[in-house]
Parts: C-alpha cells; sequence; structure tokens
C-alpha cells in the first residue's frame, strides 16, 4: 500500500470526503498536502513536483471512505542520528548548509517515506521568535529586550544551568545560611506567599467595617494585641488591589501633620514606608489611621529573637531563645535569675552568631541614619522592628510623631534612639530583654564577642553629656560592613540564577500553552480543513513525537530532559531537524525545529483571530 493511501486512511475526521483530482501527484485531502500547501513561504511547488514523479500502485477512488483509527502511540523516539541519510538521487538539494531555494524531497526506507524540507532555515525565524515569548498578541509580550538585538538570544535557548560561582551550595552558617543559601530564600518565598495566598477570612471579624476610606478586607495583623490606643490591620486597597498595612489610632486625629509629611518622604530599604493618613468615623469613633506598606509573614525582632515566639524548647522554629520569664515581662528578676538566663543561652548554644549581630545592626544603623538625617526620631523598640528573610525594618513610623504633634524634642528624641539601639543590641546578645544588670551583660558580651561589638553598645549606651552621632558608628562597625554588602552580593547571585530559571520556566510554559491551544481543538474538529491539516497536522505530530513517545517494546518513553531539550529547541526554532513520523509509521516528516516554530505561531495567530472574531 502507498503511503497515500495510508495518509488517507488516517484522515480524520470526515467520513466521506469529496476527491479532488491529484495536483502534481499529491491529493489535496492529504494531510501532507495541506501543510505543504500552507503559505507561500513553504515549499509547495517543490514538494508537488517532487511528489509528481511518484508512480502510485493504486489510482484513489472518486469517493474515498475515510477509516478513523483509534491513535496507538507507535512513534518510536529516534535519535537524529539514526535518520536516513540525504537521499542523493531524489533531490537536487541539501539537507545541511544554508539553503536559499524551496525545496523537498523524499526517501522511501523499508516502506516509510521520509519528507525532507530544505527551506526551512529560510524561514522567517526572527519574527517568529520575538512573537514566541508571549501567549497573547507580540505588543502585549515581554520580546521587547530579546527582539532588539540582530541575534536574537532565542535562537540558541537552551537553559544555561547554573553557574559556577554559585554553586555547590553546601550548608554554612552564620550570615551565609540566612543569607543566601537558596533553600532558606526559597522557604522565605514560601512563607511569604503562604501570608499573602492563604488568607484569613474578613468574615471572621463582622465588627470590622468592611469599607474604611479607600481599603477593604480590614484584618488584625497577627500578634497585635488589642488595646484602646492603637490596632493595626492588614487591609487591600479597592482600586489598585494592593496590600496595606494600616495603624488605626483610637478615637484621636490631629491636624499638625508636619512631621508626617516629611516621614513620607522618607524611601529606605531598612524602614517601612509611610504612604498617607486619613481620619475615618468607619469604627464608630473619630478614629486617624496611618497607611504603610505591607510585608508579607513579617515577625518582629521581639518575638523572632527574644521572646521565645511561644516556642515549648529553648530554641524554637526561629531559633529563638525561650525566656521562662518571658510570659510576665514586668516580673522583677532577681541577679542569678538573669545570670542564669543568659549562661543558659550559651549553653544551649542560643547565642546569635556575631555576623547575624552585625547584620541586623548594620541595617538599624542604616535606617537610623536616614532617619536622623531628615531631621526625624523613630522610637526604637523591638516590638517596632520588623523582619522577613534577613531584611530587618522600622515599622510604624511616625505613629509617635502622630500622637505628640510636633511636641517632641527632635535632638533629644535622636539621642534616645541611639540609646534604644544599645539596648536592642544588648538584648540581641544576650538574647534576652532583661538586661537590667549591665555589668553582668557586659562581661557576657565581652566573653562572647568581639570588642568591637562591646564597645558599639557601651557607647550607644553611654550616659555622657557629649552628643552622640549614628555617623560615629561607622568606624565601630569598620569591615563588617564589607561582610554585609559581600552577603547581599552573593544573595542577588542566588535571586539572579533563580530567576534565569524562572525566565526558562516562563518560556517552556507559554510554549506549552501554545501548543495545547492549537493541538486538537475540539470545537474545529468537525473542520477537516483545521486540525489534521495544515501547520496544524505538523505541531499534532510534533506533539505526539513529544509526549507520546514509546520505547522498541511498547512502554511510555518518558525524559523530561529530552521534553525540555525539544521545547527549547522549538521555542528557540533552532535549525536542528527533528523527525516526524505518521501515526500509522508509513509516513515521516523531516523538519527543523525553525519549520515547526513557524507553524505554531501561524496556527496560534488563527486560534487568536478566531476567538477575537467574537459571535
Ligand atoms: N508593615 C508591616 N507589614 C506587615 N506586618 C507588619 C507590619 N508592621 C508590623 N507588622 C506585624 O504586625 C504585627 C502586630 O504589630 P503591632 O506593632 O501592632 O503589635 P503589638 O505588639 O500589638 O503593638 P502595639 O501594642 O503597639 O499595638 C506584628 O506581628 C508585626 O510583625
Amino acid at each position: 500500500m502507498s503511503w497515500l493511501h495510508r495518509e488517507l486512511e488516517t484522515m480524520d475526521p470526515s467520513i466521506f470526503l469529496q476527491y479532488s483530482p491529484p495536483t502534481n501527484g499529491l491529493p489535496q485531502e492529504s494531510k501532507l498536502a495541506t501543510y505543504m500547501n500552507r503559505s507561500t513561504s513553504t515549499p509547495t511547488r517543490s514538494l508537488n513536483q517532487a511528489l509528481g514523479k511518484l508512480s502510485l500502485e493504486s489510482s484513489p477512488t472518486a469517493i474515498k471512505k475515510v477509516v478513523i483509527t483509534e491513535f496507538v502511540p507507535m512513534n518510536y523516539f529516534a535519535q537524529p542520528a539514526i535518520l536516513p541519510e540525504s537521499p542523493e538521487s531524489s533531490s537536487p538539494s541539501q539537507l545541511s548548509g544554508v539553503p536559499n531555494t524551496s525545496q523537498v524531497h523524499q526517501e522511501n526506507v523499508g516502506g516509510t517515506t521520509y519528507f525532507y524540507s530544505t527551506n526551512s532555515d529560510s524561514l522567517n525565524t526572527t519574527g517568529a521568535l520575538n512573537s514566541s515569548t508571549s501567549i497573547g498578541p507580540p505588543e502585549a509580550c515581554m520580546s521587547g529586550a530579546v527582539g532588539a538585538g540582530a541575534a536574537s538570544p532565542y535562537a540558541t535557548q537552551i537553559y544555561s544551568g547554573t553557574p559556577t560561582h554559585i554553586g555547590p551550595m553546601t550548608s554554612k552558617s552564620g550570615l551565609a545560611a540566612s543569607f543566601y543559601m537558596p533553600e532558606t530564600i526559597r522557604s522565605e518565598i514560601y512563607e511569604r506567599n503562604d501570608d499573602v495566598f492563604l488568607q484569613t477570612d474578613p468574615r471572621q471579624f463582622p465588627d470590622l467595617p468592611e469599607n474604611v476610606e479607600m481599603y477593604s478586607e480590614l484584618i488584625p495583623l497577627e500578634g497585635s494585641a488589642p488595646h484602646s490606643i492603637a490596632t493595626s490591620y492588614r487591609a487591600l486597597h479597592r482600586h489598585t488591589g494592593e496590600q496595606y498595612a494600616l495603624r488605626r489610632l483610637h478615637s484621636y486625629t490631629t491636624s499638625a501633620t508636619k512631621r508626617l509629611e516629611m516621614w513620607k518622604q522618607i524611601d529606605h530599604p531598612n524602614i517601612v514606608r509611610f504612604h498617607d493618613w486619613f481620619t475615618t468615623k468607619a469604627f464608630g469613633d473619630h478614629s486617624m489611621v496611618l497607611v504603610y506598606s505591607y510585608h508579607p509573614a513579617c515577625v518582629t525582632l521581639m518575638n523572632k529573637y527574644l521572646s521565645g515566639g511561644g516556642g515549648t524548647n529553648s530554641n524554637d522554629a526561629n531559633g529563638a531563645f525561650h525566656d521562662p520569664f518571658s510570659s510576665d515581662p514586668d516580673a522583677p528578676r532577681p541577679y542569678t535569675h538573669q545570670k542564669n538566663a543568659m549562661l543558659r543561652a550559651v549553653a544551649s548554644g542560643a547565642l546569635l552568631p556575631e555576623a547575624v549581630l552585625w547584620s541586623l545592626l548594620v541595617q538599624l544603623t542604616a535606617a537610623l541614619r536616614a532617619v536622623h538625617t531628615a531631621g526625624l526620631a523613630c522610637s526604637l523598640d523591638p516590638t517596632k522592628v520588623v523582619m522577613n528573610g534577613c531584611r530587618v525594618r522600622i515599622s510604624w513610623c511616625g505613629a509617635i510623631d502622630a500622637l505628640h504633634a510636633n511636641t517632641n524634642d527632635i535632638g533629644q528624641a535622636q539621642q534616645d534612639d541611639l540609646t534604644a539601639l544599645g539596648r536592642l543590641a544588648l538584648a540581641l546578645a544576650c538574647r534576652t530583654i532583661h538586661c537590667d544588670n549591665l555589668a553582668a551583660s557586659m562581661e557576657l558580651v565581652a566573653r562572647t564577642y568581639s570588642a568591637d561589638l562591646k564597645n558599639l553598645i557601651l557607647y550607644l549606651l553611654s550616659s555622657s553629656t557629649a552628643r552622640r552621632s549614628v555617623t560615629d558608628l561607622m568606624p565601630m562597625i569598620g569591615a563588617r560592613f564589607y561582610t554585609q554588602v559581600e552577603a547581599l552580593e552573593r544573595r542577588a547571585d542566588v535571586f539572579e540564577d533563580q530567576l534565569a530559571r524562572e525566565i526558562d520556566n516562563g518560556r517552556l510554559l507559554r510554549i506549552l500553552i501554545k501548543l495545547g491551544v492549537v493541538n486538537e481543538r475540539p470545537e474545529l474538529n468537525l473542520d477537516a480543513s483545521w486540525s489534521e491539516t495544515g501547520d496544524r497536522y505538523m505541531l499534532k505530530l510534533f506533539r505526539d513525537y513529544l509526549f507520546h513517545s514509546v520505547t522498541a517494546d511498547g512502554r511510555p518513553w518518558l525524559d523530561q530532559a529530552h521534553l525540555a531539550h525539544c521545547l527549547n529547541q522549538l521555542d528557540g526554532g533552532t535549525t536542528a531537524r527533528v523527525e516526524l513520523m505518521s501515526r500509522d509509521e508509513q509516513s515521516v516528516l523531516v523538519v527543523s525545529y525553525a519549520e515547526l516554530k513557524h507553524c505554531l505561531e501561524q496556527a496560534f495567530d488563527e486560534v487568536m483571530q478566531a476567538a477575537a472574531e467574537g459571535p
């Protein structure tokens, strides 16, 4: 039986097709013919000329009954290496090289007909490449960056692997562990996503107003203690859909908002951004609401390092030291208890590595520097410093200024900030806020940490009348500043690597979506000129090759690396060739990925146009 008949037998979906006389030897209803006729840039004429020389074993009848066979995947995976050599006799054109003619030749190997197209390289792949990055119209895609150069990077788009300077990242301790271990970064991102996507149902808080100015879906922030002065909420901006943190000052309002205006100008990576304020009666009183950026999965320094976060062991999941007195922070503590708490922290290995302490201090001094330079002060407090990941931010800045509008002495408030930083540094070093006995606490610091850390704390806590400044801390921080910068650079490297992977994933997803959209659309299946013909037929065979390959003994052949490799080749529209076998295994088309990509773009555009046409 000739390949032509075998093609006809598998043709789908019409039961009876009116026979059209062959044009140059190729019947028009043949899937191959419809593919080869699909555009002027394809080798229609050459193919038809080549096929015109074929001698058919039998002539088709006037009306051909088409048998629809059930698909059985039998397109055994074949490496390009096993493709037959280009037959010298069947075509004057070359298989490889840079062809400038549109020619097709064929060869029959063991009853299977191989069709070679030699013009695929001359397809205008650049345009197709650029549009492939998007599943929408070209202007909506992010292809600007890749389309700009003459040689598109997509032309060789295969995943480049992890750069050698990134890995291997074996387990590390101290700053490295929390700053740039990929697993740590990944778990931080999951935590944030959990916070954003696994949202608490606002209906759990029926007492809260549905809308407060431009904000809705108010949820009290986890951990916020209900009291009469202030409450914190997470809320959604009704227009932008973005999340914000709201700080409501109960039954309070002020017209002295000069400092709040100044806070609005401060944009610093270690300060939670203050955006706006407004007054409202939505809560049933006359409240003032301050609006801040929302940082998902935040935890206060107090909860993370100083109060044990409710953990039952001396070390909780965050590595926080559990102080048995923390349930009652106001309880008086005898000296021995303080010292014992610190010694237990030492014994249980709960003390923070010095590099982590310096990282926190560098970030906090950077924040204080920005605040003080702007002529403001922020009342540093471990319950008002939040962390997510390894980033520290001072939260609710400006709330004190709203409450004590313009009355407090900024110079004194800045000195208080430095003292508060000293207390915080000491508390972090001892893993407890109960460091009232300065001598005992400093003894522990001196025993465990460097002299620089001890001097920094002593400087900040000194009661001399000399005016202290945050810039004086720089010599004490010294070269540790470089450690922080280096850690951040390493972190940026890890992010870049992860981003490169995500970009690749995005590309492959887009191309998979396109293939899925185009292949065997049920609503167009009744149209014989669509799913089984033209560009779509090639894509269908490619889909079979990609996902339905089987081993020689008929088992599914699965190799995800091969899948990703082929999809990358398709997205890149490379000149590499792939052999696509018809489902009856009697015909094989040898096409380049550039040609397949062209088919995909055309077919996808058709679907897009059909979708845009409307009823
Ligand atoms: N900008 C922010 N984005 C996201 N979460 C935040 C932000 N600022 C603070 N948080 C989190 O909100 C929670 C509550 O903070 P809040 O300061 O209201 O707590 P609180 O201990 O009740 O303080 P107060 O008694 O002063 O109200 C904390 O767990 C903190 O991590």
